[in-house]
């Protein structure tokens, strides 16, 4: 989600520039422009029900309100939560070098349709695709595209799924082949900073304690927490307005309570926390060019803490 402290975009490259940057291969892609190409957008049959700007391309307002959901809402993000964790899990098995992420892409929107769901991201703020797929310096918000996955890289696959006038959203991430010493502790890094900021989830607490906790296990480790994403309020729109910085965010003081359903979801940078956007305007990498990984969760608040949805 986005905390609105990011980079401003820039101007897109034109497909010359594109087709040299695809000669000088990874190097280049650094500079912002990518080696893959998008392929079409993805068709949703007609009976998936599907959220207002997949229709009109743009989001009606963000929901503002407590962010305290009626039993409805949570009995029906419950069902897309299981689902998105399902989704996850199926599309994760087929990880492996040389797969595409447009592939990945694929196998995801038809794991969402045979479940009656449409794919959250697809059109939302324009994005073209069902999946996020974020490979190594790529923080969040990666474009599924013909780069093929290599051994030793780290892919997040971020899903989300809209059921049932709900969205459920969750994301890990995963070794590709083989992984270096250093993405292994990265990747293990960042799971426990997503396990210590949800343990941080108390009724009656600050928000700006979930990412105290995450921000303190992450430079005890020396590593970084990226500012300019954030979790997010979810259920009947994809983001709410209520924001879950990841780093210590005195400002963040709405109260918990129970009834709130939002995520965590930390980015962590093996550098700098500092992040910059591609040209095409999604595309969210580190400024140094270290590697970054993410998970993410999608968590209801109850009288002691929190409840994990987004499990298979
Ligand atoms: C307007 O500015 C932006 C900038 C980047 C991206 C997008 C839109 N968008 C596309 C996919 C996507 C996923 C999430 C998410 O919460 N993942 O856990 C958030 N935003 C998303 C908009
Ligand atoms: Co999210
Ligand atoms: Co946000
Ligand atoms: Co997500």
């Amino acid at each position: 989600c986005w905390c609105g402290s990011g980079t401003k975009y820039k101007k897109c490259h034109r497909g010359a520039d594109a087709a040299e940057a695809r000669k000088k291969g990874p190097e280049v892609a650094r500079k912002g422009v990518r080696p893959g190409v998008i392929s079409p957008r993805r068709e949703v049959p007609i009976h998936i029900p599907r959220p207002d700007y997949a229709l009109t391309g743009r989001p009606s307002r963000r929901a503002a309100g407590s962010d305290i959901k009626t039993p409805d809402v949570i009995a029906r993000m419950r069902r897309a939560c299981k689902a998105a964790a399902e989704v996850l899990q199926e599309v994760a098995a087929h990880v492996r070098p040389g797969i595409t992420t447009d592939e990945l892409d694929a196998l995801t929107h038809e794991a969402y349709i045979k479940r009656g769901g449409y794919p959250s991201t697809l059109g939302y703020h324009g994005f073209p695709k069902s999946l996020c797929t974020s490979v190594n310096e790529v923080i969040c918000h990666g474009i599924p595209d013909s780069r093929q996955l290599e051994d030793g890289d780290i892919i997040n696959l971020d899903i989300t799924i809209f059921l049932d006038g709900v969205h459920g959203d969750c994301s890990a991430t995963y070794f590709v082949g083989n992984a270096d010493e250093e993405s292994q502790r990265l990747v293990k890094v960042t799971r426990e900073c997503l396990d210590v900021g949800i343990a941080a989830v108390k009724p009656g607490r600050p928000i700006s304690d979930i990412g105290r906790a995450i921000e303190d296990h992450a430079t005890k480790n020396g590593m970084s927490v990226v500012r300019a994403y954030c979790g997010h309020g979810i259920g009947e729109t994809f983001h709410t307005s209520l924001q879950i910085p990841h780093y210590y965010e005195p400002d963040a003081n709405t109260v918990i309570q129970p009834g709130m359903i939002f995520t965590v979801e930390p980015m962590i940078n093996l550098g700098g926390w500092g992040s910059r956007t591609w040209d095409d305007g999604w595309t969210a990498v580190t400024v140094d060019g270290s590697r970054s990984a993410q998970f993410e969760h999608t968590i209801l608040v109850n009288d002691t803490g929190a409840e994990i949805l987004t499990v298979p």
